[in-house]
């Protein structure tokens, strides 16, 4: 049974609900009596809002912009953004969470327009706009479009012909900047072409992006096959796939080479990890999911640890490579600052 409010009704019927009353079109003198709270949804009547909600036991449920929303009622109250709850100038919760009632109720709720004003039993007001509690619903926020991910392998990375972005463009244009940051967070990887072939130059560049993450390795790090650290990077041998620092507590991502020691598990679940070692290798190494590209002085190439390993070829004579690590955070930081979903 549906209490609905009719447009031409919406002022005073507004009025009887600021006041904790459960409208209803045509108040019944027993209409209360006939139905538990449980049924009683609340209407706007404008075609524009078609809004509805219902006050549940134990939940608030909102019905608007073709979404079905159910919210806590603790989660109500703790996402209040009233002066005393919230910090607008920091955006930070000022409430303290855990004072909140878990089995707090609202006393009334009623809908303004687009707005909607609960009344806590303390007296507090909290009010939200219902395209807020769109936006950050669990319902909602399923609904919302996450930055796509093109999955890829050599043929597929090559026919997209994705543009490298010119040096001058991106660090002296914020376009030349999101085009590149565009095309790494699709593909996982982008390069930049016509950089002066310099350390200083290198990092000017990876400064543009993020903060550069210092390690063992140095801030930048500037290297050839001296062996002068003992890595096989270091040498002019091949290495296999991977991703560096697995050896850390933050590493950039998994590596076998620099694998420890497996002691932390029993002999059975060992193998299981070797089996699927072997699969996830097997996948790894189809020459249809490698990408070669020679690098030369002047081009950078920008990898996502998470999406792509890097690898090379042996080689012979001198070769000499500069290069840093970028913290993910930053990087997300840069992109989303550009408007991108990051
Ligand atoms: C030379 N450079 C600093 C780039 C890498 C050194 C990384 C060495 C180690 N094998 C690892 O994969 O983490
Ligand atoms: O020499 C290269 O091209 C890559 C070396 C490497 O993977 C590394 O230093 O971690
Ligand atoms: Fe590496």
């Amino acid at each position: 049974m549906w209490c609905c409010r009719l447009s031409h009704l919406h002022g005073r019927l507004q009025n009887l609900l600021s006041r904790g009353v459960t409208c209803s079109a045509f108040q019944q003198p027993n209409f209360k009596s006939l139905f538990p709270l449980a049924i009683r949804w609340h209407h706007t009547a404008s075609k524009s809002l078609n809004c509805a909600w219902q006050q549940h036991e134990d939940h608030f449920e909102l019905q608007y912009a073709n979404t079905v929303m159910r919210f806590d009622y603790v989660w109500l109250r703790d996402h209040c953004r009233s002066a005393s709850c919230y910090n607008s100038k920091t955006h930070q919760r000022s409430l303290d969470t855990a004072s909140v009632d878990l089995c707090i109720k609202p006393k009334t709720i009623r809908l303004d327009e687009t707005t909607l004003f609960f009344t806590w039993p303390d007296g507090h007001v909290t009010k939200y706009d219902l395209d807020w509690l769109v936006k950050n619903s669990y319902e909602g926020q399923k609904q919302k479009v996450i930055q796509p991910r093109i999955l890829w392998n050599a043929e597929i990375y090559q026919q997209a012909q994705v543009p490298s972005v010119d040096f001058q463009s991106f660090l002296e244009t914020n376009d030349g900047l999101k085009n590149f940051l565009q095309n790494f967070l699709l593909y996982g990887i982008a390069f930049v072409e016509n950089v002066p072939p310099t350390q200083e130059h290198t990092e000017k560049l990876a400064e543009r992006i993020s903060l550069i993450r210092e390690t063992i390795y140095g801030r930048m790090w500037y290297f050839t096959s001296d062996f002068s650290r003992g890595d096989t990077a270091y040498t002019k041998l091949a290495l296999d796939r991977h991703t560096d620092t697995a050896y850390f507590q933050e590493p950039c991502g998994y590596n076998n080479y620099d694998r420890a020691v497996i002691n932390t598990v029993p002999y059975d679940v060992v193998h299981r990890w070797y089996t699927a070692h072997r699969t996830l290798t097997v996948e790894l190494r189809r020459p249809e999911n490698e990408f070669w590209v020679k690098l030369k002085p002047g081009r950078v190439l920008f990898i996502d640890n998470w999406r792509v390993l890097h690898g090379r070829e042996s080689f012979t004579g001198y070769r000499q490579l500069c290069g840093c690590y970028l913290t993910r955070d930053d990087v997300s930081n840069t992109a989303r600052l550009l408007g991108l979903q990051a």
